[in-house]
């Protein structure tokens, strides 16, 4: 039997089942049991549901242990479980609300192509995290953490988030902030969102005009605040386009303070690939507790694509014969996790391993070639550049940019 959104198994008890438990050397037995309400329905008296109930047998010299210790630890366990099994939801924020599906993206930690010393260390802080939540409340903070996940598209960016996701049976919240009115309607949407969940904003630094300057195209605002009425301040760092009105500060004080009232366990993700835009604020330890950079493609990576792509056996997903080209490839050029994804991708269901790799090193030895060309270009435009520079600069008479005529 399936519960109402899960695919997971749910195994129950059957009337009077017995079912033995040990716990510290304790035997203890459980009975499911049930007993018919007494009342008669009638016709102001509607049937009653019966009571069910499971009885809970041991020697009563460990009334203590039983009471203290294994009630709860079997409390504990019964949510864990649950958790586990639950569906898990992708909610999106449609104008002012929350609409929701169900959260079923494959990533996982190990199929993601990352350094294995980068991905134990995530995994590590994420997993201690989950575990700290009596730390937490020892130091007074509240039980979040705040991740910034930046670098060049096709890094990975999304795919972790999923990967997280997937690891600590948490919801996710994709917060699209162009899409929130203004600060109010921000604070609204944060406090519905629920413990155990991720609260993701993609491409932060396209979502807020994070230099805290006026943007030049404000159609947004009223004619009254475009007169200055509102002041500076209040509306800087508003999102461009659009009709949203969130502003970085009104985001800061949701991490800062509201958020952190809420309680519960709650990771938040910042995506960018232009970390440098950032206003240092919003991204400051404490805010934006772990920064994990994503990048180009390392062989170590590479070797976790192919295993999984290419379904190599455990010797020769290590050591393929066309791998030191590969190596010796990335040494030279830059390649990310989703390029090499989409060469190693099977086109035909004749595609062997050998034809994949192949693709994957042609498609880099071409990338390799552009690139020079590209740099060729540039340093050849740099050169006549220089010497138009010299040719004004002797044309003008300045000793700075050339030689004056006498
Ligand atoms: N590190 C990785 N490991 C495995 N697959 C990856 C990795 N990086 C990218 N991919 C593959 O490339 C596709 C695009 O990756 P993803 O959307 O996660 O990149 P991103 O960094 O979020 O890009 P953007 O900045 O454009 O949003 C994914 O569907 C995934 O299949």
């Amino acid at each position: 039997m399936s519960s109402r959104d899960s695919n997971s198994l749910v195994l129950t008890m059957d009337d009077h089942e017995l079912v033995a438990d040990h716990f510290a050397g304790v035997k203890v037995r459980w009975v499911a049991s049930k007993i018919a309400n007494p009342t008669q329905p009638g016709l102001y008296h509607p049937a009653q549901p019966e009571r069910r109930f499971y009885r809970l047998t041991f020697h009563k010299r460990h009334r203590q242990l039983i009471t203290d210790e294994y009630l709860p630890h079997v409390v504990r366990v019964g949510k864990e479980i649950r958790t586990r099994n639950r569906q898990r939801k992708l909610f999106t924020n449609s104008p002012k609300m929350w609409s929701h599906i169900n959260f079923e993206h494959p990533a996982t930690f190990e199929t993601m192509g990352l350094d294995p010393a980068k991905k134990k260390d995530i995994i590590d802080d994420l997993v201690t995290f989950t575990e700290s939540r009596e730390f937490y409340s020892r130091i007074g903070k509240a039980w979040k953490r705040g991740y910034l996940l930046y670098g060049p598209p096709g890094t990975g960016k999304s795919t972790m988030i999923a990967a997280m996701a997937n690891l600590l049976n948490y919801d996710v919240y994709d917060l699209e902030l162009t899409a929130v009115k203004d600060n109010t309607e921000l604070r609204k949407l944060l406090i519905e969102t629920t413990s155990k969940s991720i609260i993701v904003i993609e491409d932060i630094d396209c979502s807020l005009d994070l230099t805290g300057q006026r943007k030049k195209n404000q159609k947004w605002l009223s004619d009254e605040e475009r007169d200055g009425k509102q002041t500076e301040k209040e509306i800087a760092g508003g999102v461009g386009g659009g009709s949203s009105r969130v502003t970085l500060s009104g985001l800061l004080n949701f991490i800062d303070g509201l958020w952190s009232a809420c309680g519960g366990e709650r990771l938040i993700v910042f995506t960018t690939n232009y970390v440098e835009k950032l206003d240092p604020a919003l991204i400051r330890r404490g805010r934006m507790d772990k920064h994990i950079e994503l990048s180009y493609c390392s062989f170590e990576a590479f070797k976790v694509l192919a295993r999984n792509y290419l379904k190599l056996d455990e010797e020769e997903g290590d050591d393929h014969p066309m791998f030191a080209t590969v190596e010796r490839l990335m040494k030279e050029m830059k390649i990310t996790p989703a390029d090499v994804a989409e060469n190693l991708m099977p086109k035909s269901p004749l595609d062997d391993a050998d034809t994949c790799l192949s693709r994957l090193i042609l498609a880099m030895e071409e990338a390799k070639e552009a690139a020079e060309m590209e740099r060729e270009v540039a340093a050849a435009r740099k050169l006549v550049e220089e010497k138009e520079k010299k040719v004004v600069g002797m044309v003008n008479g300045s000793p700075e940019n050339g030689v004056a005529p006498h």
